[in-house]
């Protein structure tokens, strides 16, 4: 017998939680289906643990170098990675259990444990059940992308998933992709103490930020030893003992290297294939995304698709901000939509790369007549009063109306200052009100006036 309910939700990532939470709030009856882990890659194999992990790194790094502050460590200063993993099993834990508790206590609300698969335009098996319901929302996220290497499957590799359950230190680890993912981690190794080598077939890391910015975060890297190995593919993977010997190529030239580890890191794929899409009408694009308009509406009515399975963003604040204009849209009567989203994402190497609107490759790219300045590190007083002064920051205005198009801010709290431009650039107001206004020092936000009034035209 199929089952009614007012609405399912296929996927308890960052965004169908916080809707099927709104909609019983509404008095409607609900079904959530979940497959493995509430709350999805951020709480069990994202954002958190990595932020976790990366502020224990950080611990680590600060104990070695506390001589400089005139701070005396009994040395060599040791990582107990059982300890590490314990302090992050317990944070994300704690996540998991107060969004269990949190959905469990909805009234209206029904947690299905399995997959959801579509067996009808509007019909979802899970199990031995059959579900329907006149609204579905897709939440099912994405999944690391391992290519199909030669001997890929006669090693052990890693994923973020299995990085983030280590509880032993790699002598070395070698990282595949210098991306988001291949970047945290590998800072976070280099401080626990492992040897790191990163190899991409791209010339620079993070390659789609600004060529000074990424300049910047390898040095930062390299200056704690990791090494890095650009326009390098690999070409095939061998069993080496327990760990892996990796055949690599650069343009005509062949190289190979040896580590404990590997971690993949290449990018996502969306979790779109056990869906069974064909069931309901909806097509994929050729990169398997579900396309989704600006209301986050699929091509089949009463459907939508939120977080990364749409291609439309990749982080967590982008998916949660897209059950926001679903419920805005459904519940409110509002005109919300991704048309006026500003592209905000933060980098968390240590310090971090904080980054809103365009970047400077962007600007240029779309002919606009704009005004740059950016500023070393170095210059902001806090910066050299904490011993960090690695970075900088980059800020671009229209050269007419004086908004603020874009900022890239490389260094301590970067993640949190850029976000006081964020604010005068969704209101639209002209840069020139920041530079009149004063600020708390010591801080890095009181230096936004002094880079805004270094403002050039962008040649
Ligand atoms: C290592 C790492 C670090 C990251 N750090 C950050 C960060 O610091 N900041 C940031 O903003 N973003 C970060 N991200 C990205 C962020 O984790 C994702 O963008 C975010 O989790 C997207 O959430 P989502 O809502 O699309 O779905 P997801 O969180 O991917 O959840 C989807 C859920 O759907 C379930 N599911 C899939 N298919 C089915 C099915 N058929 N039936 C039932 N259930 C199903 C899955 O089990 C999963 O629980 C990180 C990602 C990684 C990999
Ligand atoms: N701080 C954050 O918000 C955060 C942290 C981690 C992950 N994420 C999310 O996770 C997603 C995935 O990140 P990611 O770092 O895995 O991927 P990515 O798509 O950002 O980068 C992939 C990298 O791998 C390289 N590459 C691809 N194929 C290759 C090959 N065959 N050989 C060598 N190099 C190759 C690319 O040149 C690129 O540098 C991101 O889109 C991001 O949204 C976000």
């Amino acid at each position: 017998m199929t089952e009614r309910f007012d609405a399912i939700v296929i996927g308890a990532g960052q965004s169908g939680p916080f809707l099927a939470a709104r909609l019983v709030k509404e008095g409607r009856r609900v079904a959530l289906i979940e497959r493995e882990h509430l709350g999805g890659t951020c709480v069990n194999d994202g954002c958190t643990p990595t932020k976790t992990l990366v502020a224990s790194a950080r611990a680590a790094w600060m104990a070695r170098r506390a001589g400089e502050y005139g701070v005396q460590v009994s040395t060599p200063v040791t990582v107990d990675m059982r300890a590490v993993k314990a302090r992050k099993d317990r944070i994300v834990g704690a996540s998991v259990q107060s969004l269990t508790d949190w959905l469990g206590g909805l009234e209206g609300l029904e947690v299905i444990r399995g997959e959801g698969r579509f067996v009808g335009p509007k019909e979802i098996a899970v199990g031995r059940r059959r579900l329907t319901a006149p609204e579905i929302f897709i939440n099912t996220g994405a999944r690391p992308m391992v290519p199909d290497w030669p001997g890929i499957k006669s090693i052990t590799y890693l994923t973020n998933k299995q990085m983030v359950e280590l509880d032993t230190l790699p002598s070395h680890l070698i990282i595949v992709g210098a991306s988001y993912v291949g970047l945290e981690f590998a800072q976070m190794y280099a401080r626990f103490g492992s040897k790191v080598s990163v190899v991409d077939r791209g010339s620079r890391p993070a390659s789609k930020e600004d060529a000074d910015v990424s300049a910047a975060i390898r040095s930062i890297l390299e200056a704690e030893g990791v090494t890095f190995l650009f326009d390098t593919e690999v070409e095939a993977l061998h069993r080496a003992g327990t760990g892996v010997f990796v055949s690599l190529k650069s343009g005509e030239r062949r190289s190979s290297i040896e580590g404990t580890h590997l971690l993949v890191a290449l990018g996502r794929i969306p979790n779109t294939e056990a869906l069974n899409l064909a069931a309901t009408g909806i097509e994929t694009d050729e990169r398997g995304f579900i396309p989704v308009d600006d209301h986050l509406r699929t091509s089949v009515e009463g459907i939508w698709a939120m977080g990364d399975v749409n291609g439309r963003g990749a982080f967590t604040h982008t998916s949660y901000y897209e059950h926001e204009i679903v419920v805005n849209n459904l519940l409110e009567r509002g005109k919300r939509s991704l048309a006026g989203r500003i592209p905000t994402h933060a980098l968390y190497v240590d310090p971090p790369l904080g980054r809103i609107g365009m970047s400077e490759a962007e600007v240029r790219a779309s002919g606009r007549n704009a005004l740059i300045a950016t500023m070393p590190m170095s210059r902001v007083a806090r910066a050299r009063e904490r011993g960090e002064t690695q970075g900088l920051m980059k800020v671009l205005v229209d050269a007419k109306d004086k908004t603020i198009l874009g900022a890239a801010i490389l260094g301590i709290n970067g993640d949190e200052v850029v976000q006081s431009l964020l604010q005068l650039m969704a209101s639209g107001i002209p840069y020139t009100k920041m530079v009149e206004t004063m600020h708390i020092h010591p801080t890095v936000t009181e230096l936004l006036p002094t880079l805004l009034g270094e403002l050039k035209p962008l040649k």
